[in-house]
């Protein structure tokens, strides 16, 4: 069984900022279109911060100037060093301009990216998902197999949402970095020594929050797990509720379920500590900053207006710090649901699903089985050895023989689920890989012992999503012995079915699953023990039927009573494998 993640990866832990790097590079996999989005959005993030900074400039110089009685209309002396060489051409109604404008724009290109960052968001997420959905769909049987579909359930409804997240955190660390360069080069031309000591601020702080880091991507991990843990539980509660009840255990599953519940709220707390806590470092840190630079005012080498709008940008600064780190250490916890989503998404496909082969539009003489072998991944014992038979088209035939001798298996390999791992199987003298997989699925259909029946009418169960008319579906059901019970059903062909369509009896289940593959009318039928929940009556009725509509058609039937065997044109039986 393949399981998702459920531990921290391997991968060193010590560097703390090269996860930026991982995730992009994961990101630039998952989501390869969305670098030039991703440029637009960082660039209006960056351009956002320099108006902030030339804001609180210019407001700090307009604080001056209006202190300064009587000098409104010669030029402004208030602007820090950095605006010197402009002194002279800027009055006091300009500086106003361009502040309103700088704060305005702030304000525009600020909604512009809040916009730009949630279609973003909905675009990736609903693209994740649909790779993801559409991943289950086309690897091979064989693989989705190994997967737990609580697992499967869990990424595509809450991990894929990782992806997004990481994008939307990559963008705010570009526009965070972009900020602080920016913010850092102003305060380097106003005030030097502020400068350098909001980089030692930065440095120590970044420091300070790598020390947590692997305690974010060990919670991160373990969020997942322990949701993982609890979805599944839940689903095998769901899936096994009748059993449950029967062996009175109801007690011990809410007393499992509470302890999981507990593991994932615990987690989460974690994970709120954690942010208060470098939350909590982030401000005392920059009221240290803060704190030296007023303690240290006086002896430092710089024009006090200078020194007041780099302090100011310092401190603005902060959040953008603040958010950097805290973006960083996200992209660490991000870490166990990305690489959720990689694994599914990397799956290969079947190549057999998604290859062209020549379309095949009838059956016309005899499918052949030539020495076929298969083995299950992992098993050592092959299902079916050596197998050799020919089933001719427009005959009836019953494939025998006992539990585990690989009749389902066989079935499965004419279903193109599974493909041979030796020997070969022709269609009319073609081989099957060279046949184009949806034609040769148009002339048959299956039905087994176990029906999986979805929510929705009785009808919609027996179209299962196909154009189908009304009158086959009567027909179909006619010939399933079906309509006698169905009608009897408060709303008929409507009735509404739950998933596990608890109303009906197993064999009214089967008699349903019947009718859906014969509703399509197919060329070949596979019935794979598809009427041994039948009382032996309803089960004649039924076969006596299906012969006679089936008179020249393509009948392959698995079956463990001979009464049934033998009303078939010919017998195959098969023996078990043995090492
Ligand atoms: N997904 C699987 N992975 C590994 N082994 C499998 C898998 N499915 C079936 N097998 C094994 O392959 C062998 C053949 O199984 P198969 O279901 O084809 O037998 P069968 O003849 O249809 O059995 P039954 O009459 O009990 O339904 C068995 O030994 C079974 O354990």
């Amino acid at each position: 069984m393949t399981t998702l993640q459920k531990s921290v990866s391997t991968k060193p832990t010590g560097a703390f900022n090269l996860v930026v790097a991982a995730r992009f590079r994961e990101l630039l996999k998952l989501v390869p279109s969305l670098r030039l989005k991703t440029s637009v959005m960082v660039v209006i993030g960056i351009l956002s911060g320099l108006m902030e900074m030339v804001g609180i400039t210019f407001l700090v110089s307009l604080v001056f100037v209006l202190g300064q009685q009587g000098s409104s209309s010669a030029a402004i002396p208030g602007l820090p060093a950095f605006f010197g060489s402009f002194e002279a051409a800027i009055s006091k109604s300009m500086l106003v301009t361009i502040l309103i404008c700088a704060i305005i724009l702030r304000i525009v290109l600020g909604f512009a990216n809040s916009i730009i960052a949630s279609v973003v968001s909905h675009q990736i997420s609903g693209s994740i998902r649909h790779r993801l959905y559409s991943k289950i769909l086309t690897i091979p049987f064989q693989r989705f197999q190994h997967y737990e579909r609580s697992d499967l359930m869990n990424v595509i409804a809450t991990e894929s949402y990782a992806v997004a997240s990481a994008h939307a955190s990559l963008v705010r660390l570009g526009i965070n970095l972009g900020t602080i360069v920016i913010f850092g080069a102003g305060m380097l031309v106003m005030a030097w020594p502020i400068a350098v000591l909001g980089l030692i601020f930065g440095v120590v702080h970044n420091f300070a929050l790598g020390l947590f880091a692997e305690a974010y991507r060990r919670t991160g991990a373990a969020a997942v797990s322990a949701i993982e843990d609890l979805t599944q539980l839940t689903w095998t509660t769901l899936q096994t509720v009748k059993a449950v009840k029967s062996f009175g255990l109801e007690k011990r599953h809410e007393n499992i379920f509470d302890a999981l519940s507990t593991d994932v709220g615990k987690t989460w707390s974690r994970s709120d500590q954690m942010g208060a806590a470098t939350s909590l470092l982030s401000e005392v840190l920059t009221f240290g900053v803060i704190l030296t630079i007023i303690l240290s005012s006086q002896f430092l080498p710089v024009d006090f207006r200078a020194a007041l709008s780099a302090t100011i940008l310092l401190y603005r600064l902060q959040p953008y710090i603040k958010e950097f780190d805290s973006q960083i250490l996200a992209l660490h916890a991000l870490e166990a649901p990305l690489q959720n989503v990689l694994a599914i998404i990397s799956e290969a496909d079947d190549a057999r699903q998604v290859a062209c082969g020549e379309k095949l539009e009838h059956l016309q003489k005899e499918i052949v089985f030539h020495d076929v072998s298969f083995s299950y991944e992992g098993s050592s014992i092959p299902a079916v050895s050596h197998v050799g038979f020919s089933i001719r088209t427009g005959e009836t035939t019953a494939l025998t023989g006992p539990s585990g001798s690989g009749k389902t298996t066989i079935l499965n390999m004419l279903l193109h689920l599974i493909q041979p791992t030796e020997g070969r199987i022709t269609f009319d003298g073609r081989d099957l890989s060279t046949i184009e997989r949806s034609s040769w699925l148009r002339l048959l259909s299956v039905s087994g012992q176990d029906v999986e029946l979805m929510e929705g009418t009785v009808l919609d169960n027996i179209r299962f999503r196909r154009e189908i008319s009304e009158e086959d579906v009567r027909w179909s059901a006619d010939v399933a012995c079906a309509t006698e019970f169905i009608e009897k059903l408060p709303s008929g062909f409507d009735e509404w079915l739950g998933d596990e369509a608890i109303r009906l009896s197993g064999g009214q289940r089967q008699r349903i699953g019947l009718a859906r593959a014969l509703a399509g009318r197919p060329e070949i039928l596979l019935l794979d023990e598809a009427t041994n929940a039948l009382d032996e009556a309803t089960e004649a009725r039924v076969l006596s039927l299906l012969l006679r509509e089936y008179q020249s058609r393509t009948l392959i039937i698995v079956t463990h009573r001979s009464s049934v065997a033998s009303l078939m044109k010919h017998q195959i039986c098969l023996v078990p494998s043995v090492v």
